[in-house]
């Protein structure tokens, strides 16, 4: 393939249709509503002893759109479901962009009940997880004992926050707690009792308060990275020992065509070029090459294609160079290399 950057790119897109600026719209109507529930959890909510709404997200609201049902996608899905309602905490674990954080979004929206939902990573520890003291709400109490004599005392009253997993066992909500293997194990030492015994213990809260019965609608579901779970924290094998393990890969070929396809407006014989061009780079790279690439390439190509015909091998090999450049550090040589090393498997 020619040296592209010499290349002038056209910019041969079709006249953009409406449809694919409603499909825009509706995928940052998702995006803010999926900010809005991680948001929520993040911050813990938590308005003094209550939930804070904001937390909690309805499973309709969570649900993710738009979500491609094949049987084989189906089929896991079930599998997830079943589990949580025979009360068994599901670990999902796969590879980067195969598909875990739609499958557990679908899973606890089919539940029907409220989700909370947490990012795992290195700076979550008990209190993200349990809740925190924020700070106090300072007032004055002035007696008048005798007339001309006046006492104030000035009280502190500590302002409870209570974290997504205190939230989500006092409402008996589903945890999707995405990419937890992020998280120090130290801090899941709280998730042993609530599986095992049913109780949540909050440090920082004290007598009746410090520990909350947990929901019997309260499930956990939680995803890893395969790779990163190997690698980042060993978590403690009594708090595994409790989950049951969904291992998913990337999806079939079908499965992933139709998954494109929803996301992308393009003609059926790119989305068609564009997940085999992903499924070749996946056996070939070293690099991850999830769905996610194969929904940008196709993205790319509307834009970059005026249709089908025109998305030859060095389009093809331009774009998917640009989509997994970022997986790399970006010495000059290993982007030339990369790009190579496409071109020759493409
Ligand atoms: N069944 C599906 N229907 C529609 N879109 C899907 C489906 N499965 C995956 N996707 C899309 O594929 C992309 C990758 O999926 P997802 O983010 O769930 O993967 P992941 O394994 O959680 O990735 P990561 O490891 O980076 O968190 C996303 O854009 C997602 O919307």
């Amino acid at each position: 393939m020619g040296d592209s950057s010499s290349r002038d790119r056209k910019v041969r897109g079709r006249k953009i249709r409406s449809d694919r600026s409603k499909k825009k719209r509706r995928k940052a109507k998702k995006q803010a509503k999926k900010q809005r529930a991680s948001n929520g959890a993040a911050t813990g909510g938590g308005s003094g002893n209550g939930t804070d709404p904001s937390t909690l997200t309805s499973p309709e609201e969570i649900a993710p759109d738009p979500f491609v049902e094949t049987d084989a996608v189906t089929a896991v899905r079930d599998r997830i479901t079943g589990w949580l309602e025979a009360g068994q905490p599901v670990h999902l674990i796969g590879p980067t962009g195969c598909g875990k954080t739609a499958l557990a979004l679908s899973a606890a929206a089919e539940r029907g009940r409220p989700v909370v939902w947490l990012n795992g990573d290195e700076a979550v520890g008990t209190a993200e997880l349990v809740g925190t003291h924020s700070g106090g709400e300072r007032y004055e109490e002035r007696d008048q004992f005798v007339s001309g004599v006046s006492k104030t005392t000035e009280v502190v009253r500590e302002r409870w926050v209570d974290n997504p997993l205190s939230v989500a066992v006092k409402e008996g909500a589903t945890l999707v707690y995405n990419e937890f293997s992020r998280s120090d194990p130290a801090a899941h030492n709280v998730l042993l009792s609530v599986l095992e015994e049913g109780v949540l213990e909050r440090p920082g809260k004290h007598g009746e308060d410090r520990t909350i019965d947990v929901h019997p609608e309260f499930r956990l579901l939680v995803t890893s990275n395969d790779v990163e779970y190997a690698g980042v924290h060993e978590q403690q094998d009594a708090l595994l020992d409790r989950f049951v393990g969904v291992h998913v890969d990337y999806h079939d070929a079908e499965t992933e065509r139709e998954i494109v396809a929803a996301h992308v407006d393009a003609p059926e014989e790119t989305v068609e070029r564009v997940v085999d061009a992903t499924r070749t780079l996946r056996d070939e790279l070293d690099v991850v090459v999830g769905t996610r690439a194969a929904i940008t390439a196709a993205e790319g190509l509307t834009v970059f294609a005026a249709d089908a015909d025109e998305v030859d091998d060095e389009l093809l090999a331009d774009v998917f160079t640009d989509v997994l450049a970022p997986k790399l550090a970006g010495e000059d040589d290993e982007i030339d290399d990369l790009r190579e090393t496409i071109t020759d498997a493409l």
